[in-house]
């Protein structure tokens, strides 16, 4: 199989650990900022997660450093656009990023300014390369609440038009789901589909929760699904499809090893999985390199590989035009 050349779909990016390392260092150069290196293989390694990253807290220690030149309208725009050029250039024809718009306010910029540039930054990828996306908004789970209502009020102005779904992301505490259900609602009520980190870090109750709860429908890792009955049913039932990012799963210790990763047992249960990045940066990875793991550990046939590129078609937030595009791409 030609990993590269295969269609392929990512619905679960984030925008701020997928910066190209030698923009961070433009970046910086035009911000005044200084950066802790001006070497650009000593910046790669500040910003990749080692193998041996004790846990999720660790591999959340890697964002600081983007999020650092990431507080101007431009600097936003502008990774928006290589994040989908990226992507593009490696035969993703749909991606989905996501972002913490509570993360980018450190020099005053409004959440729509924020927002607003990085769906300008996308759309003007979408324009040059053969490549749709759209954006997901993800709530820092350990940051105050105040303005979680705000942020939802500012995307609704791009929902359908760039901004498509609502995330709850960041360190995974056990029963987070509960404090946040009038916000997930509020969401819900103002368009926004839903989709959760959950069973991550955490246990398969967070997963129930957020499927119960929250309204989610996909499942941001969920590998703590198995071993819990309750949530594997839920999720088994409900056809929650499971964003998998395979190398962030083995660096955040979700799993001690690729193979011994469930993804495989999921798929051939009848849980629907899609196979994802996470962070592209972060995680040193592309989605050539996460199909090329996932079917080589598990020997995946064409097929099979074409059958979760479907279940990322169909459980992807796109409207029924580009699903109809995507489809095309079926073998
Ligand atoms: O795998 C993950 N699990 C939980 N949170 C994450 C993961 N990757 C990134 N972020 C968090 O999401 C924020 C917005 O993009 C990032 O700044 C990071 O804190
Ligand atoms: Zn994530």
């Amino acid at each position: 199989m030609n990993y590269f050349n295969i269609p392929k779909i990512d619905l679960h990016c984030h925008l701020d650990g997928s910066v190209r390392p030698q923009t961070i260092l433009e970046l910086a150069r035009q911000q005044k900022l200084s950066l802790p290196s001006e070497d650009i293989h000593e910046i790669q390694t500040l910003m990749v997660a080692p193998e041996t990253c004790p846990n999720l807290d660790e591999y959340l220690s890697r964002f600081e450093l983007p999020l650092s030149v990431m507080q101007t309208q431009e600097a936003i725009e502008r990774i928006s656009f290589e994040v989908f050029e990226d992507a593009a250039k490696e035969n993703v024809k749909y991606l989905e990023v996501r972002f913490g718009p509570q993360l980018h306010q450190q020099l005053g910029l409004t959440f729509d300014q924020i927002i607003g540039s990085a769906v300008k930054g996308m759309k003007k990828a979408e324009q040059r390369y053969d490549i749709h996306g759209n954006y997901i908004l993800s709530i820092l789970r350990t940051l105050p609440k105040d303005d979680i209502r705000d942020i939802i009020d500012a995307g609704q102005k791009y929902l359908n038009n760039g901004v498509v779904a609502f995330d709850l992301a960041g360190s995974e505490l056990p029963g987070f789901c509960h404090e946040f259900v009038p916000y997930a609602q509020y969401a819900v009520e103002k368009g926004y589909r839903v989709t959760i980190h959950a069973g991550e870090q955490g246990s398969g109750q967070n997963v129930y929760d957020a499927v119960s709860l929250l309204g989610a429908e996909r499942i941001g890792h969920g590998i703590h699904i198995k071993g819990h009955e309750q949530a594997y049913d839920l999720v088994k039932d409900q056809a929650i499809a499971l964003e998998t990012c395979p190398s962030s799963n083995v660096q955040t210790k979700a799993v001690d090893t690729l193979g011994q990763h469930p993804v495989k047992a999921f798929h051939k249960d009848g849980v629907l999985i899609t196979i994802n990045t996470d962070n592209r940066t972060v995680s040193n990875t592309t989605m050539t390199d996460e199909v090329r793991k996932v079917v080589e550990e598990f020997d995946l046939t064409r097929q099979e590989y074409f059958d979760i590129y479907k279940v990322s078609i169909e459980h992807s937030f796109a409207s029924e035009r580009v699903k109809q595009h995507l489809r095309a791409f079926v073998e």
